[in-house]
């Protein structure tokens, strides 16, 4: 069994690993931290884990957490970068779900997320994890960074169309939805019901902080002669509680036809058990990849004019953050890909 502490337990991605953790069966969950709830049983915050957890949180102590094959972290940005470095240096994998490691360019995530960056050096050190572009360097990583949700949808739907050089790079136009839980359990004013319900908004539309981020991993796959991938990219508040829905647009480089471009897809996808490509024509849905590690795509070419136009579908908290977290922890400790993570969708 892999012995897993989770710093930030308390958090919707916390409690998300929680839940996946729980009846994964080669991992066993020794720590999970709370500063607030020190001391609380799990299962009396999250009743639906009776019977699944008999831990309590605990402070996060370094020799507890050492004491454990991998730990993730499911904190704010800055927290992680204070403690892993003491981590690594004992031997410990780790599983960063923030944004921590996530950028190679120090100056740029210092701008992004405005503060000093205390262990540039681990940002070199970690892999980036998503399993479809790198899973040959998770197998030996120390340290993941864990792709931030919008990241993760929106890549996976053009890497297919940046690695054939069949789009023009710095054409690029990305728009997003995400629900609430994108935004964490803290309560803030503009999140709460009575402002989001029966409404609909774009955020961050002048440069969201994902932006270097999608950018940095589109740049990692095309062709080194091509232009570099320049992204417009827009997220939107969508009144609902998990689930991304990600409308890319693209300019075709030069001739193509529909047939052509879904077996690009299929092609680039057909070995990777969460990537869904679906059948010509077919709209993915954030319902059909509720709770679930999957990413459903479709790929058009409306009018049969230049415009590629792709459509991905992600949960924020599963393929957008935890369950790949799990992907990673699987892939890293020579454990089957999908072992935990085979869990349908809820319908309806
Ligand atoms: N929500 C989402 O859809 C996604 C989130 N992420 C990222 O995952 C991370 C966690 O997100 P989310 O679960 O939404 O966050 P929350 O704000 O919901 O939870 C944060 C957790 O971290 C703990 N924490 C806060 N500060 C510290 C600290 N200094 N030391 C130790 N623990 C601390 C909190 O518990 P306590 O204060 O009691 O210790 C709490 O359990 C963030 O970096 C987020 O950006 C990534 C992908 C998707
Ligand atoms: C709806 C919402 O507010 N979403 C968050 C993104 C959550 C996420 O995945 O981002 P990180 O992992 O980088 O934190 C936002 O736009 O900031």
């Amino acid at each position: 069994m892999i012995k897993v502490a989770i710093v930030g337990g308390t958090g919707y991605t916390g409690v998300e690993l929680l839940r996946l953790l729980s009846t994964h069966p080669q991992a066993e969950l020794t720590a999970i931290t709370s500063r607030s709830l020190n001391g609380t049983p799990v299962a009396e915050l999250f009743p639906s884990l009776r019977g699944h957890s008999q831990l309590s949180f605990c402070t996060p102590e370094i020799d507890q957490l050492a004491a454990c094959d991998v730990v993730f972290f499911a904190t704010p940005h800055g927290v992680a970068q204070a403690q892993v470095p003491e981590l690594i240096k004992r031997g410990v994998r780790v599983i960063d779900l923030s944004a921590d490691f996530r950028l190679k360019d120090i100056s740029s995530w210092e701008q992004w997320y405005g503060q000093a960056h205390t262990a540039p050096e681990l940002a070199e050190l970690a892999v980036y994890g998503l399993p479809e572009v790198n899973r040959e360097q998770i197998v030996t990583a120390q340290l993941i960074a864990c792709p931030g949700c919008y990241p993760t949808a929106i890549q996976l739907g053009w890497v297919p169309l940046l690695e054939k050089g069949i789009v023009q790079p710095a054409e690029l136009i990305a728009s997003a939805a995400s629900g609430i839980s994108g935004a964490g359990r803290q309560g803030k004013t503009d999140l709460i019901m009575a402002e989001n319900s029966d409404n609909f908004r774009a955020y961050s539309a002048a440069g969201h902080r994902h932006l270097p981020e999608i950018e940095q991993g589109l740049r990692q796959v095309q062709p080194r002669a091509s232009s570099p991938a320049q992204v417009t990219f827009v997220p939107h508040l969508l009144p609902m509680i998990r689930g991304i829905h990600a409308t890319l647009f693209a300019r075709a480089v030069g001739q193509l036809d529909a047939r052509e471009l879904q077996q690009v897809f299929e092609e680039r996808y057909k070995n990777e058990p969460f990537v869904d490509v679906m059948p010509a024509g077919c709209h993915p849905q954030t319902r059909t990849v509720r709770g679930t590690n999957m990413c459903r795509i479709s790929v058009m070419q409306p009018q049969e004019r230049d415009t590629v136009l792709v459509l991905s579908a992600i949960d924020n908290l599963a393929k957008g953050a935890s369950a790949q977290a799990i992907q990673n922890m699987n892939i890293m400790f020579g454990l089957t890909e999908t072992l935990g993570l085979d869990s349908l969708a809820l319908l309806p």
